[in-house]
């Protein structure tokens, strides 16, 4: 299959390696990164090893391929959206946190697949991509339901090994997914602790005051989520990478700009939106918020 990745960064460049043992794959990324893929190819080293030949553009302004795979940060998503705009994609698949695919299906006429990725990945150096944790991806029509370009990309990311589901309930999984980021990330990155610090104590108070308000939201938006489910997958995550610094935490320790507005941001839009109340995950997203004027990232 021809596949584009747009955004070869930690991710991108991870899922780009893993699809090129098998697929005709172009990444989509940023110098000195892909100036090191054309000339000595692209490494995936860790949990994962490969070494494969993808090619690697810096421009993706009118590109073709019968799959895109959006990986760019969720801030990112309505340029690439523009961008992509430019070319042809027979399907588009979003493996970003955030409800990313919402924006990627309002301004492209390609079929918006809507994804999840719990693999660990970390670009270690231009070049070379570390696979920090074999996860699973899961991927679906955006409105749940079957689709066969979800079922044609779920073949091309099982082909080339990649752990993969595809899946008829994928509102349900995105919003368990933005229920576990919205328990997770904010806290971990305030409190400057790893996931694991959030099984007991106050920590463990505030993530799950967000996650069961989250669960409120899912359900004034017509998705079938339940506070058990979402309770016991926020459990599961924080058991499963206890040890884990959260991306947010990660984002804040490095100077960088979060995923926020994806996360904490969103809930409350949808909240004000369905006249629900947020108060806690209102709190934590102008805590980061805050923090991001302060820092001249936002
Ligand atoms: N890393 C991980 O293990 C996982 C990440 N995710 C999700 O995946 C998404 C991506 O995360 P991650 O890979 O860590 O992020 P990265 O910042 O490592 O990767 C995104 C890359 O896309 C590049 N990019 C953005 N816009 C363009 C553009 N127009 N043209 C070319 N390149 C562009 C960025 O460059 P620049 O920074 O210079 O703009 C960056 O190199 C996030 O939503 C994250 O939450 C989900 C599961 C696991
Ligand atoms: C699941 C979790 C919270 C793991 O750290 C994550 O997705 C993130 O850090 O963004």
């Amino acid at each position: 299959m021809e596949i584009l990745v747009f955004g070869a960064g930690s991710l991108g460049s991870l899922v780009g390696g893993l699809l090129a043992r098998v697929h005709d794959v172009t990444l989509v990324g940023r110098d000195p990164h892909v100036s090191r893929v054309r000339e000595d190819g692209l490494r995936v080293t860790g949990a994962e090893t490969a070494h494969t030949a993808p090619k690697a553009v810096t421009d993706g302004e009118g590109r073709a391929a019968e799959l895109a795979v959006v990986t760019v940060k969720s801030f990112d998503t309505a340029e690439a959206a523009e961008t992509l705009a430019t070319g042809s994609f027979d399907a588009v698949l979003s493996l970003q946190n955030g409800l990313t695919e919402e924006t990627l299906a309002s301004r492209l006429d390609s079929t918006v697949l809507a994804g999840t990725a719990t693999y660990g990945a970390r670009l270690a150096e231009p070049g070379r991509v570390e696979c920090t944790g074999v996860g699973r991806v899961v991927l679906g029509p955006r409105p749940g339901g079957t689709h066969p370009a979800a079922e044609r990309a779920g073949k091309a990311f099982r082909d080339a090994g990649i752990r993969t589901l595809v899946a008829t309930d994928v509102p349900r999984r995105r919003w368990e997914k933005l229920a576990v980021n919205a328990g997770i990330n904010a806290v971990t990155a305030l409190a400057r602790v790893e996931n694991g610090a959030l099984a007991d104590g106050p920590g463990s108070e505030a993530a799950h005051r967000a996650v069961r308000e989250t669960v409120r939201i899912a359900r004034a938006e017509g998705v079938r989520l339940t506070y058990r489910g979402a309770r016991d997958a926020l459990e599961e995550v924080i058991s499963a990478t206890a040890a884990n610094r959260s991306s947010m935490l990660q984002d804040v320790e490095s100077g960088r700009r979060t995923e926020v507005d994806a996360i904490h941001g969103e809930i409350v839009e949808r909240a004000d939106r369905h006249g629900v109340d947020a108060p806690t995950n209102r709190t934590l997203a102008d805590l980061v918020g805050a923090w991001e004027s302060g820092r001249g990232v936002r």
